[in-house]
């Protein structure tokens, strides 16, 4: 893999300004809509039946997300994501909290088989669980580290017929033929609510200039973990909510440049 020509995706996503579609979390939504302007993307959360088919259509990305879900919201996702299907607009799915409750698991697998959906990113907890592997949850964040997440992404990506993301220490990218490990980033990441559901609406925005969705996620992941560490860089002797800001900041700021200079993915297979 390439991660000088997979950093210039990150100028194709500023200079095109994609826009992003997003049925996502009441925790998050401000959250993903600053960090999607911040990158050079443009957002749309729009959640209503009734328009869903309408923006879906003319977004460059779809991105689901059921970390609040319930009835009414699902039911625009599949909308959404049929007239997405039909405009070839690539969904990207984030299965939060898959195997906390049976509701988001089904919920999760549901939205699989009635979409075509490109890339699945979760934490490894709802990867796993989607996938019928038990793996420790508690709530929307995962439980143990450890396992081994470069054989659960994989077998994922086959299983469901996407590319797979699983986030982690080190992020994980496969669709069951190539398997890319891109690391760096920062622990604060996940002292901040959000950062993955965030990730996953970058990587729609990366998906909206980039067919290849392995392609579109590694230099999504790449881009993200280098302005994290950025952020942490200077907010270290602060906190959280200092880092927060400062890595919406960076997605700001980071260049094509700095993510070819820093950015550490490692091609383990393909
Ligand atoms: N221990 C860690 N060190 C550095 N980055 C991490 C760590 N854990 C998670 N991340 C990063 O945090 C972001 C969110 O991932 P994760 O915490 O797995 O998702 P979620 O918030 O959905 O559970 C990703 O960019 C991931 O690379
Ligand atoms: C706390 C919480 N509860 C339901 S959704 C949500 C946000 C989860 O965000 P992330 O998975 O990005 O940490
Ligand atoms: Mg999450």
């Amino acid at each position: 893999m390439n991660i000088r020509q997979l950093a210039s995706k990150l100028q194709e996503v500023r200079d095109r300004n994609p826009l992003v579609h997003n049925i996502t979390n009441v925790v998050v939504t401000n959250f993903t809509a600053n960090g999607l302007l911040a990158l050079g993307a443009s957002p749309v959360m729009a959640y209503a039946k009734q328009e869903a088919a309408d923006i879906a259509g003319i977004a460059g990305a779809l991105v689901l997300n059921i970390g609040t879900l319930n009835e009414v919201e699902v039911e625009a996702m599949k909308i959404a994501g049929r007239a997405a299907n039909e405009r070839g607009v690539p969904v990207v799915l984030d299965p939060v909290g898959a195997g906390a409750s049976a509701y988001r698991t089904e919920t999760a697998r549901s939205l699989l088989s009635a979409i075509r959906i490109s890339i699945v990113r979760g934490n490894a907890a709802e990867v796993a669980n989607l996938i019928g592997r038990d793996w420790a949850i508690r709530g929307v964040d995962a439980g143990a580290t450890g396992g081994d997440v470069v054989g659960l992404a994989k077998e994922a990506a086959l299983k469901l017929g996407t590319a797979v993301v699983v986030s982690g220490a080190t992020d994980i990218v496969s669709d069951g033929t190539r398997t890319v490990a891109v690391h760096g980033g920062d622990a604060f990441l996940t002292r901040v609510t959000g950062a993955g559901c965030l990730l996953t609406s970058v990587i729609g925005a990366f998906a909206a200039v980039c067919e290849d969705p392995v392609e579109a996620s590694v230099a999504a992941l790449a881009t993200y973990s280098v302005a994290a560490e950025l952020a942490a860089s200077r907010t270290r002797e602060q906190g959280p909510g200092s880092f927060q800001i400062a890595f919406l900041d960076r997605l700001w700021s980071v260049t094509a440049g700095d993510v070819e200079r820093l950015g550490k993915a490692e091609e383990i297979e393909g």
